[in-house]
């Protein structure tokens, strides 16, 4: 969350209208504008995020020239700004050029103040998401290249190849299919001080198992039929770099048993050879599989698996990383429209509520094709649900989902502030009566600003 607090415009040029919308929005900082003039000015100093614009602004307030001109304005001044535009009851077409031309969303007359807060609440949500994608784009210098995250869960995670990359340690990355294991051990090796040499990798699933071994360990030549020259393995082709086993939990016992041996004794042996090869790798392992299933089964090896583990790292979900995917399919669009070459805005509002309410159990690899895909078959400017091959996500579930987000919210935060009171500000006592940690504490009042 940016620290800037939640500003919102309203261009509106009817008084009684202002007093309502002042009333009903106050939890927002509230500035106010009457025309076009006005809002640009008050645009231009206090950086609003969000802005509510009449479409019918003086000289003519029954047509919408001036709030167009208003809205053109305010997208070329900010672009990052959203704009939701207030329109006449039943002037659906003018609602729809304005959305086609940038604004965030349109509201229809008469305000209904309850409908009109969720509008508003969800485009301040947004704006928050891309601006973590925005400041996430001007680290250029990014420790972990081509890697977008800006979830708790995976910003932890980020802390922690941080500190694990320049050691030795044999790592083990699990996580489900498409979560961005393969990602995060090359990001491992560019971070440690084998960046130099090679990354190579190696996936124990997609080799048939009796190449497996000379395609790890190499082979001699005459070690069997067609073997007409000696060849070196993976495992010595990663000489001074990193070795990436990824699906670990595929590899039969036998050979399960070399690796353990060259894990220890960090030599090998080609098939059909007798030399004694020393090589210096820093291995890092991946699987999908639950390991110790695998154990208590007697198909992997347990001792193998405390040599492959001495760190590791989960990788959770991409559901279960708040904000990350709608963050990653803005990354991965910009990339799908330069590639296609095509012209396309954006994602619709609804486009992105689908993407943020999906469950993706293809996790970040699903995303990826998906948003190519909607690339592909968008026919208007954004890129909406169908074209993701979404369905479109339900305003009653989302709503309720937001109602119940709010109660508890509020339920929380006056939870808080009963607490520190009662303890008098003592923060140790407040999280002994709150039955919660300091630390956790700590963090709830950040959260609500207390
Ligand atoms: N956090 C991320 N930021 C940007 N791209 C990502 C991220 N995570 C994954 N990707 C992309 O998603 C795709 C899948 O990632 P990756 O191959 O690392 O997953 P994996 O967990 O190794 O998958 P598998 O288990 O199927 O081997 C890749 O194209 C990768 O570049």
């Amino acid at each position: 969350m940016s620290n800037v607090p939640d500003r919102l415009l309203i261009v509106e040029d009817d008084l009684a209208m202002q007093r309502q919308l002042r009333w009903s929005f106050d939890s927002y900082e509230l500035i106010f504008a009457e025309d076009r003039a006005s809002a640009i000015t008050v645009l231009r100093r206090n950086e609003p995020q969000v802005v509510l614009l009449d479409l019918g602004l003086p000289p003519e307030a029954d047509g919408v020239r001036e709030g167009m001109e208003t809205l053109a304005d305010i997208l070329r001044l900010a672009p990052a700004t959203k704009v939701i535009v207030v329109t006449g009851n039943g002037d659906e077409s003018n609602a729809m050029r304005a959305v086609a031309t940038g604004a965030y969303d349109f509201y229809q007359k008469p305000v209904d103040t309850g409908v009109l807060g969720m509008i508003i609440e969800r485009a301040f949500h947004i704006w928050h998401i891309e601006e973590q994608n925005r400041n996430l784009r001007s680290q250029a210098s990014s420790p972990l290249e081509g890697l977008i995250a800006a979830s708790p869960v995976m910003l932890k995670i980020v802390r922690q190849v941080e500190k694990v990359a320049p050691t030795n340690a044999t790592t083990l990355l699990l996580g489900g299919t498409g979560v961005g294991k393969e990602v995060l051990a090359r990001a491992l090796h560019r971070l440690s001080p084998r960046a130099d040499s090679r990354f190579v990798a190696i996936n124990c699933a997609a080799i048939p198992e009796n190449l497996l071994e000379s395609e790890l360990f190499g082979y001699e030549k005459g070690a069997y039929t067609g073997a007409t020259r000696q060849s070196r393995g993976k495992v010595e082709l990663a000489d001074g770099g990193t070795l990436f086993l990824d699906e670990i939990g595929d590899m039969n016992s036998a050979l399960q048993a070399k690796m353990l041996r060259f894990l220890q004794e960090r030599v090998l042996e080609r098939v059909g050879g007798r030399e004694e090869i020393p090589v210096d790798v820093r291995v890092i392992c991946a699987t999908h599989q639950d390991l110790s299933e695998l154990i208590g089964q007697s198909t992997f090896r347990e001792d193998l698996y405390y040599r492959i583990s001495e760190i590791t790292i989960h990788i959770p979900a991409l559901r279960d990383r708040e904000g990350d995917a709608v963050l990653l399919a803005k990354f991965f669009f910009d990339k799908a429209v330069t590639d296609n070459g095509k012209a396309l805005r954006g994602l619709t509002p609804e486009a992105v509520r689908a993407i943020d309410s999906h469950d993706w159990p293809g996790n970040v690899r699903e995303l990826e094709h998906r948003i190519n895909r909607g690339v592909i078959m968008a026919d208007g400017r954004f890129v909406t649900p169908e074209d993701l091959g979404l369905d479109a996500p339900s305003t009653e579930s989302e709503d309720l989902q937001l109602n119940l987000r709010q109660v508890r919210d509020e339920a929380e935060r006056a939870a808080l502030e009963k607490g520190i009171r009662a303890a008098e500000g003592n923060i140790s006592k407040a999280s002994r009566l709150l039955g919660i940690s300091r630390p956790a504490l700590y963090d709830l009042m950040r959260k609500h600003d207390l």
